[in-house]
C-alpha cells in the first residue's frame, strides 16, 4: 500500500507538504493524565483496541497495532520522524499505544498526553480529507467508549489549551524562498495575533529544518471545527501566494544566482563524503526548489520530501539495516544520497 507522502497531484503540493487534523479525546470513566495508573492505563487501550477493531469491519488488515514498549527505540524515532508518532509519546513513561493504518496517515495515540489522539496526515493541501477521516475515526470511537465532554466547554483534555474542539489543524509548509529573503520571520510574528503558531518540522519544541515548518491554530475553545480550518486556510493561502511571489522574483532578478546555488547543492549531495541531516536537508531544500522552478530536472521523477525523511538518523539506520554511532551515520548518509539521488538530465 502506498503512503499518505507517496500520492501525488494535490492542490499547492509544491509548497504544502500535508495537512494534519489531529483530535484529542479523553474518557470519562478514567482519570486524566498523570493520575492515570498502568492498571487503568491497561484496560483504557485494551478498551480502545476493542472497541475499534470490533467496529470497524475493514481495520483488519488496514490497522496494525502496538504497544510503543514493544518497539525498538530506532523504530519509535523512525515513525517519529515520519510524523506517525508525536515526539512526546516515545519518552513517555506508563502504558502506551498505537493503532496505525497501513499507509501510515491515520492513527491512533493511545495515553499519549490525552487518553485518545486521533490524527490524519494526507499529502498537500488537503486539511477537508484528513478532517473527514479523523472525524470518521473519532465517531466510530465515540459509538463504543464514553468521551468526557461539557455542554459549556466542549472536549474535555488534560491540557486546557486543547479544551473544546481539541482539533489543531497543521500544515506542513516548504517556504525557502521566504526564509532566504527574511520575509518569513516578519509573516511569523504576524500570525500569531490570527491565532495561528509556526512550529519546527517535528512540532512543538523543534525547529524548521531545510525550511521546512508546521503552522497550526493555538484557539481551540470558541470556535467552531470549520472557522478553525477556515481560518487556518485563510492564512496558509497568504503564505503560499506569498512564497510564489518571491520565487517568480527571484526568478526574474536572480535566476544565475539561483541556478547557482541549485547546482551547487546538487554538487555537494553527489559528492561529500559526511553530511550531517541538518546540511543533506538544506540542500535538499534547494534541490527542491530548483526543481520546481524547473531550473534542474531528473532522469527520473523522485519525492524529495520522501527522500528528507529517508535520510533522517533512524530511518537512515533503517534503510540500511544497521545501527550506527552519529559519525558512522554522517558517512552513511553521504553514501545513501550519493547512491540513490536520481542523475540529472542532459
Ligand atoms: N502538517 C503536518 N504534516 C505531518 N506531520 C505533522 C504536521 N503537523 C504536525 N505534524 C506532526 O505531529 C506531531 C505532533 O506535533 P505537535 O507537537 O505540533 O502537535 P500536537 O499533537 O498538537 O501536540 P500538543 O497538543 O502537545 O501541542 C509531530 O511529530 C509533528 O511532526
Amino acid at each position: 500500500m502506498i503512503k499518505w507522502f507517496e500520492q501525488k497531484d494535490v492542490k499547492n503540493h509544491d509548497i504544502v507538504i500535508s495537512s494534519r487534523i489531529r483530535l484529542a479525546r479523553n474518557i470519562k470513566k478514567y482519570p486524566f493524565g498523570e493520575r492515570l495508573l498502568d492498571e487503568g492505563a491497561n484496560e483504557l487501550l485494551e478498551n480502545v483496541k476493542e472497541g475499534f477493531y470490533n467496529q470497524s469491519e475493514k481495520a483488519n488488515g488496514f490497522f496494525d497495532y502496538v504497544m510503543i514498549k514493544d518497539l525498538s527505540d530506532i523504530d519509535k524515532v523512525a515513525l517519529m520522524e515520519r510524523h506517525a508518532i508525536s515526539p512526546l509519546i516515545i519518552n513517555k513513561k506508563g502504558v502506551t499505544g498505537l493503532i496505525l493504518s497501513k499507509d501510515e496517515g491515520l492513527s491512533i495515540m493511545v495515553n499519549e498526553e490525552d487518553h485518545l489522539r486521533i490524527q490524519c496526515i494526507t499529502t498537500g493541501m488537503n486539511m477537508e480529507k484528513a478532517y473527514n477521516e479523523a472525524n470518521r475515526v473519532d465517531d466510530l470511537l465515540e459509538n463504543y467508549l464514553e468521551y468526557a465532554f461539557d455542554e459549556k466547554y466542549g472536549y474535555l483534555t488534560a491540557c486546557p489549551t486543547n479544551v473544546g474542539t481539541g482539533l489543531r489543524a497543521s500544515y506542513m509548509i516548504h517556504v525557502p524562498a521566504l526564509e532566504s529573503t527574511g520575509k518569513l520571520r516578519i509573516i511569523l510574528d504576524a500570525i500569531g495575533k490570527f491565532g495561528i503558531t509556526v512550529r519546527g518540522i517535528y512540532g512543538e519544541g523543534t525547529q524548521g529544518e531545510g525550511s521546512v515548518f508546521q503552522i497550526s491554530n493555538q484557539i481551540t475553545l470558541g470556535q467552531s471545527e470549520q472557522e478553525i480550518m477556515d481560518n487556518l486556510n485563510s492564512i496558509t493561502n497568504q503564505i503560499v501566494e506569498q512564497e510564489r511571489k518571491i520565487r517568480s522574483s527571484l526568478l526574474a532578478e536572480k535566476k544565475y544566482q539561483l541556478e547557482d546555488r541549485v547546482y551547487r547543492s546538487y554538487g555537494a549531495l553527489t559528492n561529500a563524503r559526511i553530511l550531517s541531516s541538518k546540511e543533506a536537508m538544506n540542500f535538499l531544500s534547494d534541490l527542491k526548489l530548483g526543481m520546481e522552478l524547473e531550473l534542474i530536472q531528473f532522469e527520473k521523477e523522485f519525492n524529495v520530501y520522501e527522500f528528507m525523511m529517508a535520510i533522517q538518523p533512524a530511518n537512515l539506520q533503517k534503510n540500511i539495516n544497521k545501527p550506527l554511532i552519529v559519525e558512522d551515520r554522517d558517512i552513511e548518509r553521504a553514501t545513501y544520497i550519493r547512491n540513490n539521488l536520481p542523475k540529472v538530465n542532459g
